[in-house]
């Protein structure tokens, strides 16, 4: 019989610092599944989701490499809900297949889960054992966000609309990550979560 790993779900709005808390998660011993890496992969040059994606936008959404036209696809996708629903009905049965394959795979003590869109897309709760909810006020959000990517405060507010609200992801969560602070904040609540982690992954398989 092979062990299922012991998946934690991550998830936090846009610029909350899910990636930085899975960097922390990463250099303790975690695997990482994250699935806006997955996205990217599937929309890179000639990716998997690049013909169907081509299908319903048309040439104007895909750049000269064959990768996705990525700002294009954001005005789309972040202006039109139809057209953000039409972007996520091709990419994420996709992203939860690959995400579902590389959690199978891992063979690190548990597996850290990262989906910006785990409350909103029902079928991810209940494939995490525990829930992990990175926190921040949103005008830290946008600030991060802003000076991150270059991207104004009306395109970075337009996102955080699409998404679910802070205090619902605070409702759902099991465990919370304020980083509203400093990044070593950040590293010393994650260190204690990897170890309460590592206990509750070893009862679970029995260990
Ligand atoms: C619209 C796209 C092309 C914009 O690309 P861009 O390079 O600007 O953003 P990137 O992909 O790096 O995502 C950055 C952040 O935006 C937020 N975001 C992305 N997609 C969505 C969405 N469909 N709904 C709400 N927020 C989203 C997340 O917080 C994510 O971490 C891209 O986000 C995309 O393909 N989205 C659809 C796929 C998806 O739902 N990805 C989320 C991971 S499951
Ligand atoms: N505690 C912190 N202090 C200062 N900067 C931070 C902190 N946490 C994260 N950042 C920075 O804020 C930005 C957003 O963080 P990060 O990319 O980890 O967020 P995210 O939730 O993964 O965002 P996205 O939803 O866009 O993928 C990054 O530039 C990151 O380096």
């Amino acid at each position: 019989m092979t062990l299922r790993p012991f998946v934690v779900g991550l998830t936090g709005g846009i610029g909350s610092g899910k990636s930085a808390a899975a960097d922390l998660f990463r250099d303790f011993g975690a695997a990482i599944v994250d699935t806006d890496l997955i996205a990217h992969q599937l929309t890179a040059p000639h990716g998997a989701a690049m013909p169907a994606i081509e299908a319903a936008f048309g040439a104007g959404v895909v750049a000269d490499n064959g990768a996705l036209n990525r700002p294009a696809m954001r005005a789309l996708a972040f202006e039109d809900p139809d057209a953000r629903k039409r972007l996520e009905a091709i990419l994420h049965p996709m992203i939860r297949d690959e995400s579902e394959r590389q959690c199978r795979a891992a063979t690190a003590p548990y597996v850290i889960l990262a989906v910006p869109l785990l409350i909103e897309s029902g079928t991810y709760r209940e494939r995490v054992a525990r829930l992990c909810v990175v926190d921040c006020p949103e005008d830290v959000q946008v600030a991060r966000v802003m000076s991150r990517s270059g991207l104004d405060e009306h395109q970075v507010r337009a996102i955080m609309a699409a998404q679910a609200t802070r205090a619902a992801r605070l409702a759902a969560a099991d465990d919370v990550v304020d980083n509203a602070g400093s990044l070593e904040a950040l590293r010393v609540q994650v260190a204690r979560l990897h170890a309460d982690y590592l206990a509750q992954a070893a009862r679970a398989q029995g260990l």
